[in-house]
């Protein structure tokens, strides 16, 4: 499975989850009915733990990196999923900004307010 693909598919599981609870106990499905509440306080618990294994030196570092940084990208895809955006909305963003300078592109959000 692609990379790209993992994240479809997983959005895809959130929103099964979403509208149709399974009996059996679901990870997801404990997010979505704990509300947000829940799922921000996981955000903020997971960057904190990207920010710390940042700071950790070697490739164990690394390697809890990677780990921690997917535990904050899946949180991040829950809260998508609990407002029901698509996950190619967000990739349409990105591809709207691709290959604009960060710089320029914070300026043009200035001149839009
Ligand atoms: N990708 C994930 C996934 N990533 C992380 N997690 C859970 O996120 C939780 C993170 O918990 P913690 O904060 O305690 O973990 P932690 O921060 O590593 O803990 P410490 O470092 O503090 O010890 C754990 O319960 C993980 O299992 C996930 N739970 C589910 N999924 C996907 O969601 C699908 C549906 O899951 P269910 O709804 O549970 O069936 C699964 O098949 C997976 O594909």
């Amino acid at each position: 499975m692609s990379e790209s693909s993992v994240v479809s598919n997983l959005m895809a599981v959130i929103a099964e989850r979403k509208a149709r609870p399974p009996a059996d106990r679901s990870y997801v499905v404990s997010l979505l009915q704990a509300g947000d509440p829940k799922i921000l306080g996981k955000i903020a618990e997971e960057a904190a733990e990207v920010v710390a294994a940042a700071a950790e030196p070697g490739d164990g570092g690394r390697d809890h990196l990677v780990r921690e940084a997917a535990d904050l990208i899946f949180h991040a895809l829950v809260l998508l999923g609990r407002h029901d955006v698509p996950w190619p909305a967000v990739e349409a963003e990105l591809g709207r900004r691709f290959g604009i300078s960060g710089i320029v592109e914070k300026e043009s959000r200035s001149s839009q307010s």
